[in-house]
């Protein structure tokens, strides 16, 4: 090999930098290779002038359990690890077709969250059965007495009605006039950190077109607003149903672009289809 293309040391690690509507993420194979990241080293890494820079990191493993294909782990930028990421399971299932970890369209992966069918469509689309939502406050957590389809949620001299649910990770939803013009990041730093999310929570702003398109604004827990966010977008449309405001199909619009959501209700599964995209391969000095 030429002298100037040195092959990477070993003490490096390969990693590819995808995105889904501009959710960024590094994405890293850890069925070849053997990595351990710290919190404090995803928080460097993520860093947009100092590191890499990404919203979320995701590590890809062997399964868990024979059933599935591959179990993979989410963290973000702030290193926290979650259960569910929309859009990365979008980029993971371009991920390992395109390393050659698996040769099939039709992948099954486990999170935290539990198990997830994954779709590569002859469209260059992903589609995701993102599970079933759930609405039981304990289980988002959620402080409240009882479930609601909408809940007060007071903060010294301001007031909130939202809808509360979790798609494997927590999901608050507020309606809005004008999601272009409302104060994403101060509302959403006070709900994120109100004492009724004891595990915090990404907070959705919506505003209804119509019963079958919706804009969005998140901004994500341990992260903080980002172009799109695909767990976001399933929870906006489960709760605007059981709001009575949605259809069963909706378009979604975010910063960074469409989604499509179908849920039929009750304990159908959540399907969401979109876009997931690579943008280069690289290396990290471990
Ligand atoms: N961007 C991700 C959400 C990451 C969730 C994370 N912010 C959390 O703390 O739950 C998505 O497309 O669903």
């Amino acid at each position: 090999m030429p002298q100037h293309q040195k092959t990477p040391k070993k003490s490096t690690l390969q990693f590819s930098k995808m995105h889904g509507l501009g959710n960024d993420f590094v994405v890293v194979d850890n069925v070849t290779q053997n990595a351990f990241f710290s919190k404090d080293r995803i928080q460097q890494l993520s860093d947009r002038n100092f590191g890499i820079g990404f919203d979320q990191m995701l590590v890809v493993e062997p399964p868990y359990d024979p059933e599935q294909d591959f179990h993979y782990r989410i963290f973000n930028a702030d290193g926290s690890e979650v259960s569910q990421c929309g859009n990365g399971a979008r980029c993971f299932a371009r991920f390992v077709k395109n390393k050659g970890l698996i040769n099939r369209n039709k992948i099954t992966v486990s999170t935290k969250a539990g198990k997830m069918v994954l779709y590569l469509e002859r469209d260059g689309l992903v589609t995701v059965n993102m599970g079933r939502p759930n609405f039981t406050p304990a289980e988002v957590p959620f402080k409240a007495n009882k479930q609601e389809n909408t809940y007060i949620i007071r903060d010294k001299d301001q007031t909130f009605f939202c809808g509360v649910v979790s798609m494997g990770n927590p999901h608050c939803v507020l309606d809005v006039s004008d999601v272009d013009n409302t104060d994403v990041e101060g509302i959403g730093t006070l709900i994120g950190q109100h004492d009724r999310f004891p595990e915090g929570v990404n907070v959705g702003f919506m505003q209804i077109i119509d019963r079958k398109h919706i804009k969005l604004r998140v901004f994500e827990r341990g992260t903080g607003e980002t172009l799109a966010c695909g767990s976001g977008a399933c929870a906006a449309v489960a709760i605007g149903q059981i709001q009575g405001k949605l259809d069963q199909e909706v378009r979604v619009d975010l910063p960074g672009g469409q989604l499509k959501i179908k849920w039929q209700g009750k304990d159908s599964l959540l399907k969401m289809t979109g876009p997931a995209e690579h943008v280069y391969d690289g290396h990290i000095q471990l």
